[in-house]
């Protein structure tokens, strides 16, 4: 299955494309099981994400697969060859490396780093042909590291050397490239310079392979994720179908939320912390208000577990648009209309069926709801930091406040939070109302 050997646009020969095929593969370092029976192909010209928690095995498998770790059992074949049968050569004109620890024990300038990668493609003893010369210079180019050519390369910031490393992969010219962490010491410009590179040697046929940590750029930019969790493949797909708030909650442990990003479109994970003190949270909750602090609310909420319902709230409102991605059932009203009979009956039967009611920047409708509805559920009242300076909103929200201290059945005020510290009241006004139903049953009113 070699591919056909063509001259490619680095000025080499050798097979352009090539598939990755990696057969029940386990590996142990002593004691410790680290990779167990993996198994995947990886195409020709595709971008594969390896992603997944601290110690899943993701440098390890790219090891393997570079032929730099052989496996206790299973095997890795490229392009038809089996790397850890193959000469070094042989491999290194297959497969090139940009590990995650580009540290280098010496002190050649970064133009002779980068001619490293042709030693592959020359007999030994020969010196580098025009050819080679053109390929380190193109490399340099490519990865924008051509002013730092005759800088030595320990002489040169942490991400400086992670360029020159890839481009020493990019002269290598192999078929397939392993990268670990390529952006981790970049700042955000050469974050996605370094990923659009990588994509376009993806687009002229090269399969690349990368761990990477930053889910949202994982997903922007690869082809595909497969995610691995203690050893195992636990999801392999398309971004959309890897990057979900189940597989970041049964592989990372996670508590998040995933919604596409406004500008890109792709998956952008938020993360929250799992701390909301002792006690449990309730089955569903009920937002009231629009924001961003309605939209935070929702979120968090949604990552912790609950069912969340929200509204009433303007169709387009962050809050609206952040519940439609993550699949909220919300009853959104068309910008300067009113609540119509059917809308106040839709929202009293959302907050009636709600363990907990959250108010997070109320509108004129969602006020209308909160009065209309005494009693029950019980009520926390999120403030928002832009609101409480403002000295217009902040006579609406004292209002609101006032007005909550009738809604709780023990005349007690309604429990504050803000955005970020909202489980933790949630789950108190649930432990509350629990007590208050099991003392005295439910209320009438
Ligand atoms: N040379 C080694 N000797 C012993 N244990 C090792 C060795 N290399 C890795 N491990 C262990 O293997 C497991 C997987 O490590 P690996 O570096 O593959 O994980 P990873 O998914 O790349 O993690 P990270 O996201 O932290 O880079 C970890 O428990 C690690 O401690």
């Amino acid at each position: 299955m070699s591919g056909p050997d063509v001259e490619s646009g680095d000025g080499i020969t050798g097979p352009d494309l090539a598939t990755i095929s990696v057969d029940g593969c386990s590996l142990s370092f002593g004691d410790l099981s680290v990779l167990e029976d993996v198994s995947l192909t990886i195409e020709p010209g595709e971008f594969v994400g390896f992603v997944g928690p601290n110690g899943a095995g993701k440098t390890t498998l790219l090891r393997l697969i570079s032929g730099a770790l052989e496996p206790d059992s299973g095997t890795v074949a490229v392009d038809g060859v089996d790397v850890h049968g193959a000469s070094s050569r042989t491999s290194s004109r297959l497969v090139s490396v940009v590990p995650q620890d580009t540290s280098l024990s010496f002190s050649f300038p970064v133009r002779d780093v980068v001619e490293m990668g042709r030693h592959p493609h020359r007999s030994r003893f020969s010196s580098p042909s025009p050819e080679d010369r053109a390929a380190v210079e193109r490399a340099l180019e490519r990865t924008r590291t051509a002013d730092l050519a005759d800088r030595p390369i320990d002489e040169i910031s942490g991400g400086q050397r992670q360029r020159v490393v890839l481009a020493r992969a990019i002269a290598q010219a192999t078929p397939v490239m392993l990268l670990d962490e390529p952006t981790a010491s970049l700042d955000i410009n050469h974050q996605v310079e370094t990923l659009e590179l990588v994509r376009e040697l993806v687009d002229e046929g090269r399969t690349v392979v990368a761990a990477i940590h930053d889910l949202d750029l994982a997903a922007r930019y690869c082809d595909r994720l497969v995610m691995l969790a203690d050893g195992a493949v636990a999801r392999d797909g398309p971004p959309s179908a890897v990057v979900t708030s189940e597989a970041l909650a049964d592989s990372f442990d996670a508590n998040a939320v995933v919604t596409p990003n406004p500008v890109t479109g792709t998956e952008t994970v938020t993360a929250f912390a799992t701390d909301h003190g002792a006690a449990s949270l309730p089955d569903r909750v009920h937002v009231f208000g629009s924001g961003s602090a309605a939209a935070g609310v929702v979120a968090r909420l949604e990552a912790a577990g609950i069912e969340v319902t929200l509204g009433p709230v303007t169709s387009g409102d962050v809050a609206a648009e952040t519940a439609r991605s993550l699949g909220i059932d919300a009853l959104e009203l068309e910008p300067f209309t009113g609540l119509s009979p059917a809308d106040r009956a839709e929202a009293e039967r959302l907050v009636r069926d709600a363990d907990v009611a959250v108010a997070a920047g109320v509108g004129d409708a969602g006020k209308e709801i909160l009065e209309r509805l005494d009693g029950t559920p019980p009520l926390v009242v999120v403030r928002d930091r832009v609101a409480v300076d403002s000295s217009y909103v902040e006579p609406r929200m004292r209002d609101t406040a006032d007005r909550n201290q009738r809604w709780d059945r023990n005349g007690e005020r309604a429990l504050e939070a803000t955005p970020e510290t909202v489980l933790e009241p949630v789950a108190e006004a649930a432990a509350r109302w629990t007590q208050s139903v099991s003392s005295s049953g439910p209320s009438e009113d």
